[in-house]
């Protein structure tokens, strides 16, 4: 097993939002056994507080990992998101202080196309609100409104992952599939690039968006794009909570405009499951509200866990960073009998200077390099024989420039 400069068990992980145990097993099994683990998610001075002494922390989309939180993490040298989105993270705050972000890029994006599919037959059949109706005595039996999808129009808005994949299954039923991205996509099978986002909204039957949560993104559907969506139209919104005009959507199904809708984020999602759900959407039969667990399954939180426990014990066992999101990323060898000095730096001209002179002027023979920027971040990486490690890391931390600079054994 490999070693690492501070005894293992000295290394602390502090895992919030229940996490699935999958991590903690990982985490374990690599010799990390200092986890401590929340239910819930925590913040301000609660977070702060369980944050000092940490030295990875595993959030997932609530959690906000702040500047003020960043700057109370004095030890923290990575995060790991365990879901998809990381826009919970300032991650240029972390950044700043050499720390990467990673995150679980794949794991999760079945599970939320499963349930935009499942939606998608259920509002083209108008079923939220004949439940709705038929828990309140009324009895429903109507075909009016009432639609297969097959042969239906879906329209993707933010064709990555999670867009493809429920490109594909849509297929599979039937669908015509349509896509609006910001950059050019390969189509999976026949599904069509339109340019221009109004352009789409006025072709599909079914809108579904899958963006990240970035300025670009902010209230990307208002009143303008709801009024471009066709009459009778569907919109189905697993992305991000202020990607869609909450009040301006209200109104598009109470004017009848929109056939339905379902949403599993908000704009403002209660800090817990013991705080209570608001929102203009509440009382409407036909919005199917979801409280975001459109990655929650047992399959894909059981996979997260592995997968982000296993890059965080790579980055703390190795320096490999592969994908880091706000990091350079650089995979690793082994390092066998040698010593590791990882060093992050301000990506300025001076400071490779400065850290190659250290070791042609002290003699210390570098056995391997590696250097990766991203950015404003420099990421440089040396194998060195076991005996120097020591000295030369005193010297690296004193080069200007320096984020951090760590060694392992
Ligand atoms: N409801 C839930 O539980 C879950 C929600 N999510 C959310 O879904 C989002 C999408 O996930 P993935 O498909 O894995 O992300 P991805 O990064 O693979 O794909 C996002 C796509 O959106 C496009 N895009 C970005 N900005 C755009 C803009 N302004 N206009 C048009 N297209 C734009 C990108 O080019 C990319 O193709 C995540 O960022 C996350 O916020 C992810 C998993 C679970
Ligand atoms: O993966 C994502 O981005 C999600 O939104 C899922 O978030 P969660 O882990 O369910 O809090």
């Amino acid at each position: 097993m490999s070693q690492t400069s501070l005894n293992k068990d000295k290394i602390k992980f502090l895992l919030l939002e229940g996490i699935h145990p999958s991590a903690v097993t990982r985490l374990q099994s690599a010799g990390y056994t200092n986890v401590v683990t929340h239910d819930k998610a925590l913040s301000g001075d609660a977070l702060k507080k369980a944050i000092a002494g940490a030295h990875f922390v595993g959030i997932r989309s609530r959690t906000q990992l702040t500047e003020d939180v960043f700057a109370a993490a004095d030890k923290l040298v990575a995060v790991g998101c365990f879901c998809i989105g990381t826009n919970q993270v300032d991650l240029e705050a972390a950044a700043s202080r050499g720390i990467p972000v990673f995150n679980a890029p794949y794991s999760n994006t079945r599970s939320v196309a499963e349930l935009v599919i499942a939606e998608a037959i259920l509002l083209l059949r108008g079923i939220p609100a004949k439940n709705a109706a038929a828990h309140r005595g009324q009895w429903m039996k109507s075909a009016t409104n009432s639609f297969e999808v097959r042969g239906k129009t879906l329209g993707i808005v933010g064709y990555g992952n999670i867009g493809m994949q429920l490109g594909v299954i849509a297929e599979g039923l039937g669908m015509v599939v349509e896509f609006y991205d910001s950059v050019a996509k390969l189509p999976l099978g026949n599904a069509r690039q339109i340019p221009e986002l109004d352009t789409l909204l006025g072709r599909a039957d079914v809108v579904s968006l899958h963006v990240p949560q970035t300025p670009s993104t902010a209230n990307m559907i208002g009143p303008s794009e709801l009024s471009a969506m066709k009459a009778g139209a569907i919109l189905i919104n697993a992305s991000r909570g202020n990607v869609v005009d909450i009040d301006a959507l209200a109104e598009a199904l109470t004017s009848g405009h929109l056939l339905g809708t379902a949403i599993d984020v908000f704009p403002v999602e209660p800090k817990s499951n013991d705080d209570e759900f608001v929102s203009p959407l509440r009382g409407i039969d036909n919005a199917l509200i979801t409280p975001h667990i459109g990655g929650s399954t047992v399959e894909a939180q059981a996979n997260i866990g592995t997968e982000v426990a296993e890059k965080l014990t790579r980055y703390s066992d190795n320096g490999t960073t592969l994908s880091a999101v706000n990091f350079p990323e650089v995979a690793l060898p082994e390092h066998d009998d040698q010593h590791r000095l990882l060093h992050v730096h301000r990506n300025v001209p001076g400071v490779m200077g400065a850290f190659n002179r250290i070791f042609s002027e002290s003699g210390i023979n570098i056995c391997a390099q590696y250097l990766q920027t991203i950015n404003d971040i420099g990421y440089v990486v040396v194998d060195v024989d076991s005996e120097y490690s020591e000295r030369a890391l005193a010297q690296l931390r004193a080069i200007e420039g320096t984020l951090r600079c760590r060694v392992l054994f």
